[in-house]
């Protein structure tokens, strides 16, 4: 099968691009026409690699009311992504070797886009087991762990790298489940909750000392650390720091980007995520993103039900998979950001962090995963038109201008609104 894009802006290059795809690979770029088989007219938007999620739930197995591997993926091509990487806290957890060879063959089945999974903890005999199987890396919730059982995972990561090909890599969810205790106990003192209680609930600090804790072990084990939405600014400048001396990247969701604790005046309990919006000075804001930034959305679905039981009981999680490039290329478009950083955020350097060798670049030889964005479209979120089970999104209403119009997996349109 062989594949000829005409009319294509790149956004590193000038002029327009002819790019041939052959047996799902990229194999020509030109200025000069290309002949294939089949032609398709991009006319004059933009053509990235692919979108890389490194950060989604897509429930499967257990809990598939919320969403599952087909409706998720389905998603997540509707809004550009050609790469998801899934959380290990499905049902049965992914943390053995049975679990992960299950989600594999689900995963198979039914994804529309290339999926990499993490693996969750467990001894170490399960996880020399699990790397048979490839995880992407390992996922730990450190708001679920004590600081013994800490001490004791980050160590054990430590011997499986030394005994298997596990290249060190970990990813963390960091908020001290302690403090996160401590907060939430004192709070439900108090007659009345507030879906905002939340906040003070999994204060800043509760992810500051998290995130020192899981530099030190990482630094002590010689791993490599990946912290997951990563909120608090104080957290962002500890990471920056580390970084000078340790391998260390860190993502950065949509929401925490771009709300901050006064939307739960409108939204309550729909809003309620982990960790949770931050006041607006504690909070990482768009003005943070540079070029060597990630986003991952933590596109965490649930069902109306399960959002709406109170302050505490109301599973924590937004969707996001289906509006996050609309609101960047929105920050764009009002000069809060450059587009040069759009492939490096979304694709580029994720696929460094997680190894994805043939992704994030537009270059002979790498795999055909490609996002088409007209830049200059404007519309109105509406949930209604989203393929994501959840049916809530404190973006839906919003206003954007930009959208991503063609999805390409592996040389195949899985999305098409050109
Ligand atoms: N972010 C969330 O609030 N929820 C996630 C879990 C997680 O990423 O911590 C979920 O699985 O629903
Ligand atoms: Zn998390
Ligand atoms: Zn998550």
């Amino acid at each position: 099968m062989d594949l000829v894009l005409k009319n294509c802006k790149l956004v590193d290059k000038n002029g327009e691009h002819f790019i041939k795809i052959e047996d799902g690979q990229i194999t020509d770029i030109s200025k000069n026409p290309l002949e294939a088989s089949q032609t398709i007219d991009i006319k004059s938007n933009y053509v990235l690699p692919g979108f890389i999620d490194p950060h989604i739930h897509f429930r499967d197995p257990g809990l598939t009311q919320k969403e599952d591997f087909k409706t998720g993926s389905e998603a997540a091509a509707n809004g550009g992504f050609t790469t998801v990487i899934d959380m290990p806290n499905t049902l049965p957890k992914t943390n053995t070797y049975n679990a992960l060879k299950e989600k594999i063959k689900i995963a198979k089945g039914k994804s529309v886009v290339n999926f990499e999974l993490q693996a969750g903890t467990n001894c170490l005999e399960e996880m020399e087991r699990m790397m048979e199987l490839r995880p992407i890396s390992f996922k730990i919730f450190m708001d679920l762990e004590s600081d013994e059982s800490l001490e004791k995972i980050f160590h054990d990561l430590s011997l499986l790298k030394e005994k298997t090909a596990y290249n060190g890599l970990v990813a963390t969810h960091c908020e001290k489940k302690s403090i996160v205790e401590r907060e939430t106990a004192r709070l439900k003192e108090k007659s009345k909750n507030a879906a905002i209680d939340y906040t003070y609930a999994r204060p800043a600090v509760a992810e500051d000392e998290s995130v020192r804790q899981a530099i030190e072990l990482a630094r002590a084990n010689d791993l490599r650390l990946h912290i997951c939405h990563l909120s608090s600014r104080k957290s962002l400048s500890m990471a920056k720091s580390a970084s000078k001396s340790m391998p260390i990247s860190w993502e950065f969701t949509p929401h925490h980007l771009l709300l901050d604790n006064s939307s739960y005046n409108v939204y309550e309990t729909f809003i309620k995520t982990n960790p949770p919006l931050r006041e607006k000075q504690d909070s990482v804001r768009i003005s943070d993103l540079d070029e060597t930034s990630i986003i991952g959305t933590d596109h965490a679905p649930h069902t109306l039900e399960d959002k709406t039981k109170g302050t505490w009981a109301s599973s924590p999680g937004i969707p996001n998979l289906e509006t996050v490039v609309p609101l960047l290329l929105t920050e764009v478009n009002r000069g809060n950001i450059d587009l040069k950083i759009i492939p490096k955020i979304l694709s580029q350097n994720a696929a460094k962090v997680y190894g994805l060798e043939n992704k994030g670049e537009i270059a002979i030889g790498k795999d055909a995963d490609l996002t088409v964005i007209d830049l200059k479209q404007e519309g109105k979120f509406n949930i209604e038109e989203f393929k994501t089970k959840a049916e809530y999104s404190p973006f839906d209403g919003w206003e954007y201008q930009g959208l991503p119009v063609m999805t390409i997996v592996n040389g195949k349109i899985v999305m098409d609104k050109i």
